[in-house]
């Protein structure tokens, strides 16, 4: 038997052994009980359930060689799926076919997690039992990437996982534009390694020419811009391709048109949206919750009341120069290497600033942003 073989059949034997004990557990003990003692045995080491582990929301188990791999789920029953939405206990699914389930967490995935009400978030894709009547259990989270998260005494809870890009919409006037709010969406894009677009809307109310100086700022440092109106649809099919097979989320201060664009895109769209944020907001974790709303052009876009402010939550002043693109290759010739690049003398950053070398709005928004002002 090959090598490759071997391990899968152990993994497969570990995870019978798991699947085993966690069935005897919840015969001698109940379910509820069955979880202490569950947990108790991984604590103290003892047990089969000692060599398994985390990771990412998923669990790994430990196999012969003593690496970990994941496992097995019986692709026969289980199916593939993105989690739209979590509801307390219960996770909206939503398989490649398009129809929806109400998913319950398998409970070896919620014992073994580090933060049991967090072992799946919206945007996570997963393997789940369809359990008859649009409800299921999921078995499996896959490994994350792009994650939106907060960090809540001392724990990290992951609002949304699986972005790819962020579309950071400001509009050219009504409300006015404001650089430094988009500096700040930037920032949290460059800490989350998500893409961010800038997208200013409701160009039909300016002469584009005036913003060409904030957009040539924004294109010389390798961000995309995209010059937009919902009202005339212009650019709207660019924004419509970019959004076209990626998960997107909208950030934007209120009343730039985030809702407008969305219906410019996809008919009844923004509406759907509203109306389900509506409800969300009379829920218990208001700012937390976030909705992946499928699009017809393939695709995803987030747009929920506490993503939208998303920003800043987690920067500390010492962070904020690493963020900004064009300072990072500075920091390192100033004289002080705990330079905040403010007051001090022999400032790389500072003499590039006078110097034309660096835009001096970015630097100002970066003065605020460091200092922790409001917007
Ligand atoms: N002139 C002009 N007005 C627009 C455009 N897009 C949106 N508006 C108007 O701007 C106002 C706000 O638009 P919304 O789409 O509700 O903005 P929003 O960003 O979703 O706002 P919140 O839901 O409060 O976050 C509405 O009166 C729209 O009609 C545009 O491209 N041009
Ligand atoms: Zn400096």
């Amino acid at each position: 038997m090959s090598r490759k073989k071997k391990k899968i059949r152990a993994s497969f034997r570990k995870n019978r052994e798991v699947r085993t004990r966690e069935n005897d557990l919840t015969r001698s003990f109940g379910e509820s009980d069955a979880e202490d003692h569950l947990k108790a045995e991984r604590i103290s080491g003892k047990g089969s359930l000692s060599r398994k582990r985390t990771v990412a929301g998923g669990e790994l188990i430990e196999d012969e060689a003593g690496s970990y791999i994941l496992p097995d789920v019986d692709t026969t029953i289980c199916r593939e799926g993105r989690v739209l939405r979590v509801q307390g206990l219960v996770s909206i699914v939503r398989d490649d076919q398009g129809q929806q389930f109400r998913c319950a967490t398998r409970r070896l995935l919620k014992t073994l997690s580090t933060d049991q009400r967090h072992v799946v978030a919206a945007g996570d894709h997963v393997w789940f039992r369809p359990e008859g009547d649009g409800e299921g259990i999921i078995e499996r989270v896959e490994p994350r990437h792009g994650l939106l998260s907060r960090t809540s005494r001392g724990r990290q809870h992951v609002l949304v996982a699986n972005v790819d890009q962020m579309i950071i919409v400001a509009s050219a006037a009504e409300p006015r534009i404001k650089p430094n709010l988009i500096d700040r969406y930037l920032l949290t894009a460059e800490k989350t390694e998500i893409r961010p677009v800038v997208c200013i809307n409701k160009i039909d109310l300016l002469d584009p020419a005036e913003l060409m100086p904030l957009v040539g700022v924004y294109s010389q440092l390798g961000y995309q811009v995209l010059l937009v109106s919902a009202t005339t649809g212009q650019n709207v099919a660019q924004l419509r391709a970019l959004l076209s097979d990626r998960n997107s989320v909208l950030t934007g201060q209120s009343g730039v048109g985030k809702s407008s664009l969305l219906n410019a895109i996809e008919p009844g769209l923004g509406l759907r949206v509203q109306t389900v944020s509506a409800e969300s907001q009379k829920g218990r974790h208001t700012t937390t919750t976030a909705e992946l709303f499928p699009l017809e052009c393939g695709g995803h876009v987030i747009d929920t009341p506490g993503i939208r402010q998303f920003q800043l939550w987690d920067v500390i002043p010492e962070e904020v120069a690493g963020f900004f693109r064009e300072l990072r290759p500075y920091v390192s010739q100033c004289r002080f290497p705990d330079c905040t690049h403010t007051h001090e003398a022999f400032c790389a950053v500072k003499d590039a600033v006078a110097d034309n070398r660096l835009d001096f709005r970015r630097y100002e928004s970066y003065m605020q942003i460091q200092a922790g002002d409001e917007v």
